[in-house]
């Protein structure tokens, strides 16, 4: 069952690359809140996820994004400014400074400088704005990725298996920090481990097929059988929760921080 306002509603649609389904017409619906994407390497996340950033056009059937039809120009163009997506990997901005690479993409989401100022100190980046991406902890690169996909405050963030590479405890440090991005979260991942107990609603795909567990909350849930729904009413998204960055330990990011730059400064590396 879609939920009344939902953020993503697929209907009918079906998603293909190197000739196979990566995901076989189905519909569903995706509300506020935050949805977990499990599956392996290569059972299309990224694709999926691309899709639903408008990159990528579905085989067939009709995608709705945030009550617009992305099936029409009218309809993209006003839902792409509402959309944050963080690709897997952004090693491409591995040479560039925090505050240039947040600004990088302030620019083309037209936002002011203000917003820019804003969104390094929301995401505690304050301090490594003048670092160089590529030096920084991971924790600390993914802040600023964060940054950058979320400085023209979109409504639905989508997130390409973000904790990888992370240490548990630094992954578990920016839960909070994910949950509170938007009024709707998708994060990939390639093991349902590390997104059950704090994901509102956890997916899996595999095989063109997408499942929803039964319990998010569970541990090791048992897959049920494909999703059945229903069409939704179009319109804006209600905001889940307050958009408040917690964040839970500054010390030890900027102790982080400060030791990766010292490092990187005697040749070692990070
Ligand atoms: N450039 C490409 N050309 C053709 N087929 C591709 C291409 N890139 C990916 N594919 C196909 O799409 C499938 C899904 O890739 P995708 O990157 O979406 O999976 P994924 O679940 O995100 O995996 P990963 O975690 O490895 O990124 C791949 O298994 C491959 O068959």
């Amino acid at each position: 069952m879609i939920a009344g306002y939902s953020a993503i509603v697929a209907r009918g649609m079906g998603v293909r690359r190197g000739g196979r389904w990566l995901l076989r017409p189905a519909a569903f619906g995706i509300a506020e809140g935050v949805a977990g994407l499990a599956g392996q390497q290569g059972a299309g996340k990224s694709t999926l996820l691309a899709t639903f950033a408008t990159l990528r056009r579905p085989h067939v059937g009709a995608l709705e994004i945030l009550g617009e039809d992305t099936g029409n120009s009218t309809g993209l163009r006003a839902v792409r400014a509402r959309i944050g997506y963080l690709p897997g990997r952004f090693s491409w901005a591995d040479g560039m400074k925090v505050d240039e690479f947040v600004r990088y993409a302030a620019y083309y989401k037209r936002v002011r400088e203000p917003q820019v100022r804003a969104v390094l100190k929301r995401f505690e980046l304050s301090e490594a704005a003048g670092a160089e991406m590529g030096l920084l902890p991971p924790d600390v690169r993914l802040r600023a990725g964060l940054a950058a996909t979320c400085v023209h405050e979109p409504d639905l963030v989508l997130l390409d298996d973000p904790f990888a590479g992370l240490e548990a405890a630094a992954a578990a440090e920016l839960v909070p920090v994910v949950r509170t991005l938007a009024p709707s979260v998708v994060v990939a991942a390639e093991a349902a481990g590390p997104l059950a107990g704090w994901c509102d609603r956890l997916f899996t795909l595999a095989r063109g097929r997408l499942t929803e567990l039964p319990d998010a909350a569970c541990a090791d849930p048992a897959p049920m059988g494909p999703l059945h729904t229903e069409p939704a009413p179009a319109g804006r998204i209600r905001a889940a929760r307050p958009l408040v960055i917690p964040v839970p330990d500054r010390r030890r990011v900027a102790r982080r921080l400060r030791l990766a730059l010292l490092t990187a400064g005697s040749g070692a590396g990070v």
